[in-house]
Formats: C-alpha cells, sequence, structure tokens
C-alpha cells in the first residue's frame, strides 16, 4: 500500500537534549499507535509531521507534497488535522464558534459551506447539542471532543493525535477511543498515548520510541510476542526479574528470563513493550 506518510532520518535537538534521532517511518491508513516514556520524543515527532515545528535534518511528505519549502507546506496542511497536546481552546467561543474558527484558518472561504462543515464535524463527535454552549464551561472531555472536531474539519487524509485520552475517565476514554476507530477508517491516524490498552483495543500498527529513536515498528501482537515466553507469576516477586510488579490477586507478574519450570503467563502488549523499553536501555517499572 502506498505510504500516506514517508519519513527519513527526522533529527531535532533542543540545544543540547536530542528529542529526536533519525526517525524514518511510513504510515498508511488505519491508526497508528506511538508509545514511548516520558521524554521520549513522541510531541516533538508528533509536531514536526504536523509541520509545527522544523526538524533540524531528514524529510518528509504527505501524500507526496514536501513541507520544506512554503507551497509544499501549504498542501500538507490541507490534508492535516492536528488535536495538540494542550488544544488552545479560546474560553469564550462557543464550540460552533471554535471549529468555525480553525475552519477558517484551513481556508474554507464559502460561509455556507463551511458552516455545514462545522455541524457535519460537530455531528461526528457526538457534540450536536452542545454548539451554541461555551468552551469554557464544558467538561474537559467533552472540550477535547470540540478539539478534535476542530482536528476533523475539512476530511483531513492524516490526522495526528497527541495523547487525546489522557485525563478521561473510562467512559470517556472508551467514547473517545471509538471517534478514534471512527476516524481512522479511511484515514491515516497517527495517535501517541501512554496508555498500552488504547494500541490494543485501536492500532493496526504500533510504533515504540525511547530516546528519540524508534525501537519497534510493527503490529500489536508483534510487540506482545516479543514477550513470548520471558512472562511467568510467582508466589513472591522474583530475584532475576527484568521488572515485575504485584498483581491484584496478590501473586507477582514477572518479565525477563523465566528460571526453569516457571509459571509462564500469556504475554500481553504492555509486557512487549516494557521489555522493548528495557532493552532500549530505558528505566523500566520496578
Ligand atoms: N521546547 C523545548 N525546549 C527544550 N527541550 C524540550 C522542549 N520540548 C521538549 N524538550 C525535550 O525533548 C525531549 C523530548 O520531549 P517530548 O515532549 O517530545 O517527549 P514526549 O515523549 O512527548 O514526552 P511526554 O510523554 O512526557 O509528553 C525531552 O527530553 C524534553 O525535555
Amino acid at each position: 500500500m502506498t505510504p500516506t506518510v514517508s519519513a527519513f532520518g527526522l533529527s531535532l535537538h533542543y540545544g543540547r537534549t536530542r528529542a529526536l534521532d533519525e526517525v524514518s517511518l511510513r504510515l498508511t491508513p488505519g491508526v497508528t499507535g506511538l508509545l514511548g516514556p516520558n521524554g521520549a520524543g513522541k510531541t516533538t515527532l508528533l509536531r514536526v509531521l504536523a509541520t509545527a515545528a522544523p526538524a533540524d535534518r531528514g524529510t518528509f511528505t504527505v501524500l507526496g507534497h514536501d513541507p520544506s519549502g512554503a507551497a509544499g507546506r501549504r498542501e500538507v496542511r490541507r490534508r492535516l488535522g492536528y488535536l495538540p497536546q494542550t488544544p488552545g481552546l479560546h474560553p469564550h467561543f462557543t464550540a460552533f464558534e471554535f471549529v468555525d474558527y480553525v475552519a477558517i484558518l484551513k481556508e474554507l472561504t464559502d460561509r455556507a459551506a463551511r458552516h455545514r462543515e462545522v455541524r457535519r464535524v460537530l455531528d461526528e463527535v457526538g457534540l450536536a447539542d452542545v454548539r451554541a454552549r461555551s468552551v469554557g464551561k464544558l467538561s474537559g472531555g467533552t472540550r477535547r471532543r470540540v478539539a478534535l472536531a476542530a482536528a476533523l474539519v475539512g476530511e483531513p487524509a492524516f490526522l495526528v493525535l497527541d495523547e487525546p485520552t489522557v485525563g478521561l475517565d473510562p467512559e470517556q476514554r472508551m467514547r473517545f477511543r471509538e471517534l478514534i476507530a471512527g476516524a481512522g477508517e479511511g484515514r491515516t491516524v497517527l495517535l501517541s498515548t501512554h496508555q498500552t490498552e488504547d494500541v490494543a483495543m485501536l492500532c493496526h500498527r504500533v510504533l515504540v520510541l525511547a530516546d528519540g529513536t524508534v525501537r519497534f515498528d510493527g503490529t500489536p501482537a508483534e510487540l506482545a510476542a516479543r514477550a513470548a515466553g520471558r512472562v511467568w507469576s510467582s508466589a513472591e516477586r522474583a530475584p532475576g526479574a527484568r521488572a515485575g510488579w504485584r498483581t491484584g490477586t496478590g501473586g507477582h507478574r514477572n518479565l525477563g528470563d523465566p528460571p526453569p519450570g516457571a509459571d509462564l503467563l500469556e504475554p500481553t502488549l504492555e509486557d512487549g513493550y516494557l521489555l522493548t523499553l528495557d532493552e532500549a536501555g530505558t528505566e523500566v517499572a520496578a
């Protein structure tokens, strides 16, 4: 399948901090999850791909358009929807006014067509009833949906979502997952998250980033399979485990190289993720 996004050797430094180090990737339609610990470079990568920050080195294209020049950047932005980590929603705007404002920035100049599009995206995220409410008076989860509606304006082919489910209660998180799954039908979505459940439920592909480098690129099942034969239970924390924690039933779940005769467990995506970080030399939860 022709990739929507192709990136080669993207690097970005903040002073001496190397936030991205030679990142190459290809994104195809469907939801790709981007997992990584705090400071891994996820937001930086999303900002680069959303043309909000230029890389120091490397190139990328979105549907063949190269954003390094002004004309290409405009073409990329026309095909892009971006939900940043902290969307700057003006509290005095109504939900409609905010999304309309974003639609104007996205160059939807015909007023009637633009208003139809604003109503369409607000309906898509289930906010038809709160169109006229001030953004500042909405709950955090509803506000996040307004920001998602704004990202969906103009039917972008490439949607960049930076930790959209953080801070949501379980019901809102499920609702948001449904919206993201719907958004991922027929378009390319890159979803940064700390929630391995988001990835297990939504993603056809997952990238693991640590220290600005891609440490894994494959399917969620392949990430879980990395931990096959390397997860076991024991009454006490196993001394040789790379990581381990007490489970709700009082036993311990251990990751690493099991001792002979260990009681092996079915690996999860989270097990594969934690072992990938461990192999990358990133600190794993004790
Ligand atoms: N504006 C900035 N100035 C200086 N350093 C920065 C800046 N933004 C990010 N960094 C550094 O770049 C690295 C990558 O940060 P980034 O925010 O991309 O990581 P992240 O994976 O999104 O983290 P988190 O999960 O905590 O949001 C970190 O070391 C961070 O401290």
